[in-house]
C-alpha cells in the first residue's frame, strides 16, 4: 500500500532520547515529594528521608523550604507556631509564570470535623429495596381510609396521632404518617420516634439534609400543615 494520501496509516519516529532522560529525572524527583497539611513539629528531620527539600528549617516561629522539580522552583513558608493554627503559603514558579497557594490550618481543621455516622443495620425484609417496593404495592401506607391526603391540619391534631396505629410527624411542611416507615429507616427506629407528634424537619435536616423524604414518604402522606393557627 504505497498511498502517501492514506491517512490512516503515519509514521511514527523514535522518540527523542534526551527529552525521555529528562523526564525520567523529574519523575525521579517528583517521586519524593510529600505534602503534609498538619504542622510537624519534626519537619526538619522529614528532610533525612528523602525528600528533595533544599535549605534549612528553624525551630523558631517561621521557617522557608526551597526546591527544584524539573523546570519548577518553589519556596514554601510554614509560619506555623507549634501546635497553634496557622497559615502556609507556597510560591511555584515556572517557565508561564508564578503562582502562590495559601492554606490556612484553622480552616482545614473546621472542614474535618468528624461526622457522627449511626446507620443501623436494617433487619431481614426492610431494606431501602423493601420500601420501595411496599410503597408500590400497599394501598394505603397512609391510612387515609378515603380521606384527601390534601387537606389542611394542624399542629393539635399532630400532636394527637402518637399511637402505634398512626405516628404522625410534619417535614417540610407536609404531614406523614410514619408508622409503616419506622422499621425502615435506616438510622433507627428510636431516632425516628423522636420525629413523631412534632415538626422534625430541623432534626432531618442536621442529619440528612440531602435525603429525598418528599419521594420516600409520598405515600404516607396524610395532608399539609396548617400553620395559621
Ligand atoms: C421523617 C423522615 C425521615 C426519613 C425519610 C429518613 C430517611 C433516612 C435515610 C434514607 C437514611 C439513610 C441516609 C444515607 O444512607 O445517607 C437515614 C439515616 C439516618 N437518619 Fe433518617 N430519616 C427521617 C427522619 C429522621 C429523623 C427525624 C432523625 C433524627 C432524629 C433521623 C436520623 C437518622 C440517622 C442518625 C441516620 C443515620 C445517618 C448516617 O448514616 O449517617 N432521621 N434516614
Amino acid at each position: 500500500m504505497a498511498n502517501d494520501d492514506d491517512f490512516t496509516f503515519c509514521q511514527v519516529g523514535e522518540p527523542d532520547k534526551q527529552d525521555y532522560v529528562d523526564a525520567q529525572k523529574i519523575a525521579q524527583n517528583i517521586s519524593g515529594i510529600r505534602i503534609e497539611d498538619e504542622p510537624s513539629n519534626d519537619a526538619g528531620t522529614s528532610q533525612s528521608n528523602g525528600a528533595p527539600w533544599e535549605g534549612k528549617l528553624g525551630n523558631n516561629a517561621t521557617s522557608k523550604k526551597e526546591g527544584t522539580v524539573g523546570s519548577l522552583s518553589f519556596s514554601v513558608i510554614d509560619t506555623s507556631p507549634g501546635n497553634q493554627a496557622s497559615e502556609t503559603s507556597a510560591q511555584v514558579a515556572s517557565k508561564d509564570g508564578v503562582f502562590s497557594v495559601q492554606t490556612s490550618q484553622k480552616q482545614i481543621k473546621s472542614a474535618r470535623k468528624p461526622v457522627v455516622r449511626a446507620k443501623v443495620p436494617f433487619e431481614k425484609g426492610y431494606s431501602q429495596m423493601d420500601w420501595l417496593k411496599l410503597t408500590r404495592t400497599h394501598p394505603d401506607l397512609a391510612g387515609l381510609k378515603g380521606q384527601s391526603n390534601k387537606r389542611l391540619i394542624s399542629m393539635v391534631e399532630v400532636k394527637e396521632h402518637q399511637n402505634a396505629d398512626a405516628m404522625w410527624t410534619v417535614l417540610k411542611g407536609r404531614v406523614y404518617n410514619i408508622t409503616p416507615y419506622m422499621k425502615f429507616h435506616p438510622g433507627g427506629v428510636d431516632m425516628l420516634m423522636k420525629a413523631v407528634g412534632k415538626d422534625c424537619t430541623a432534626l432531618f435536616n442536621k442529619y440528612h439534609a440531602w435525603v429525598n423524604a418528599e419521594f420516600m414518604l409520598e405515600k404516607c402522606l396524610v395532608g399539609m400543615l396548617d400553620d395559621s393557627k
